[in-house]
C-alpha cells in the first residue's frame, strides 16, 4: 500500500514507519518536526516537512494513497492544562483538516493514535472500550473529539477508520542497527526522566502527588512496549473496514504506581533515583489500566515484551546509546 504517516519523525510514528517499510509498503512521512527528530526519519521513506493542517497539499487525488496513519499531535497531558488552545488547534482542528483532505482525495482508510486519556477517572477496571469517556485533561478531550469525528466520517462518508487507544508507551525499538526511543525536549514523561536521574543528568525526580487513592498514593499507569504497540498498527490496517470506526485499547492490563516504576528504574540501571514528593499535576487521572481483550480477539494482537522490566531495559539501552555513549 502507499501510506501517509503523520508524525513519522516522532517516537511511535518512527517505529511504525520502519515496520511498514519492512512489510513492503511505500511510506510518505508528513511531519513538521515541531517535536520530532530528523534523525528518527526512516531513510527509505519520503519526508514532507509540513504540518497536518496542510495535508491536502500531499493528499491529492492523483497521489493515490491507500491509507493514512495519523500520529502527529501534542502529547503532554500536563501541558494541555496550561496551554489548552495549542492542543485544540493541533490535535482537533489539525485532525479535522486531515480528515477533510482524506475525504477529498478519496483515501479509503485511516488509523488514528487515540489514548487512554479519553476515559478520565475510570468507573471500571480494567478499562474496556465501552467504558465511560470523561477526560480529566484537555489532551484527552482533544483526542476524544477526534475519535468522534472519525465515527461520524465512517458513518457519513464510508471511511474505514481505526482508533488505537494506547496506554503509556515505553521502551525503545531495538532492531539491528536501528535504535528508536523516546526523546522530548523538555522531557515530561516519567520513565525517561527517571533514567536521566539514574544517569546523574538530573538531581532528583519530582513525584506529582502521593495522596491518590492507590496502594502507595501515587498514580497508576499501564505500560506498553513501543514495538508491541507498533505491530498493532499493521494489524489495524488490515482490519480496517469501510463504513466502520473500530476502536481498540492497547495496554498490558498491569498497573504500576509511579513509585513502583521508579523502583524498576533503580533495579535496571543499578543507580539511585532520588525522589521528592511534589503537588499533583493538574488533569492526571489516578489510575489507568487497559483491557486489551478486544484487540487480542479481533486483531490477533499479542504483546511480546509485556514486562515493565523489559521496557525499562530497552529504554535505558536507548538512553545510553543516545546520550551517555556519545562523545
Ligand atoms: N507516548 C505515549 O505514551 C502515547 C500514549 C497514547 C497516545 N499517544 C499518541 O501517539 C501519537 C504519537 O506520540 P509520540 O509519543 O510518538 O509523540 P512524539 O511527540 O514523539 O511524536 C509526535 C510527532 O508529531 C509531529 N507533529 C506534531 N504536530 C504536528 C503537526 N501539526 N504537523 C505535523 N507534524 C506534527 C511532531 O513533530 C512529532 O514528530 C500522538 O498522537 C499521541 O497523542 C502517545
Ligand atoms: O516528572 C514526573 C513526570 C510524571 N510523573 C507522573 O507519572 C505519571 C505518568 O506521567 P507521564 O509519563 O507524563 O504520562 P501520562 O500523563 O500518563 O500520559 C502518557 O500516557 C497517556 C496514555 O495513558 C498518553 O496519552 C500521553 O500522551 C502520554 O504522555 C503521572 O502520574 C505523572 O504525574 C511524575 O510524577 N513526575
Amino acid at each position: 500500500m502507499k501510506l501517509l504517516v503523520t508524525g513519522g519523525a516522532g517516537f511511535i510514528g518512527s517505529v511504525v514507519t520502519r515496520m511498514l517499510l519492512d512489510a513492503g509498503h511505500e511510506v510518505v512521512v508528513l511531519d513538521d518536526l515541531r517535536t520530532g527528530h530528523r534523525a528518527a526519519l526512516a531513510p527509505d521513506a519520503t519526508h514532507v516537512e509540513a504540518g497536518i493542517h496542510d495535508a491536502a497539499r500531499v493528499l491529492t487525488p492523483q497521489a493515490g494513497f491507500d491509507g493514512v496513519l495519523h500520529f502527529a499531535a501534542l502529547i503532554a497531558a500536563g501541558e494541555s492544562m496550561v496551554a489548552p488552545e495549542r492542543y485544540w488547534h493541533n490535535n482537533t482542528v489539525g485532525t479535522l483538516a486531515l480528515i477533510d483532505a482524506v475525504r477529498a482525495a478519496g483515501v479509503p482508510r485511516l488509523v488514528f493514535s487515540s489514548t487512554a486519556a479519553v476515559y478520565g477517572n475510570p468507573t471500571e477496571l480494567p478499562i474496556t472500550e465501552t467504558a465511560v469517556k470523561a477526560p480529566t485533561n484537555t489532551y484527552g478531550a482533544t483526542k476524544l473529539a477526534a475519535d468522534m469525528m472519525l465515527t461520524a466520517e465512517a458513518i457519513g462518508h464510508g471511511l474505514a477508520a481505526v482508533s488505537l487507544r494506547y496506554f503509556n508507551v515505553a521502551g525503545a525499538h531495538l532492531d539491528g542497527d536501528v535504535v528508536l526511543g523516546e526523546r522530548h525536549d523538555p522531557e515530561t514523561h516519567l520513565i525517561p526522566i527517571a533514567l536521566e536521574v539514574a544517569a546523574d543528568r538530573r538531581d532528583k525526580l519530582q513525584l506529582f502527588g502521593d495522596d491518590y487513592p492507590t496502594v502507595d498514593g501515587t498514580c497508576v499507569r499501564d505500560y506498553i512496549h513501543v514495538s508491541d504497540l507498533a505491530r498493532a498498527h499493521l494489524l489495524a490496517l488490515d482490519a480496517a473496514t469501510g463504513g466502520q470506526h473500530r476502536i481498540y485499547n492497547l495496554g498490558n492490563g498491569n498497573g504500576f504506581t509511579n513509585r513502583q516504576v521508579v523502583e524498576v528504574v533503580r533495579e535496571v540501571t543499578g543507580h539511585p533515583v532520588p525522589v521528592e514528593v511534589a503537588p499533583r499535576r493538574e488533569g492526571d487521572p489516578a489510575e489507568l489500566v487497559a483491557s486489551s481483550a478486544l484487540a487480542r480477539a479481533e486483531l490477533g494482537w499479542e504483546p511480546r515484551k509485556p514486562t515493565l522490566h523489559d521496557m525499562v531495559t530497552d529504554a535505558w539501552a536507548f538512553y545510553r546509546a543516545q546520550v551517555l555513549d556519545r562523545p
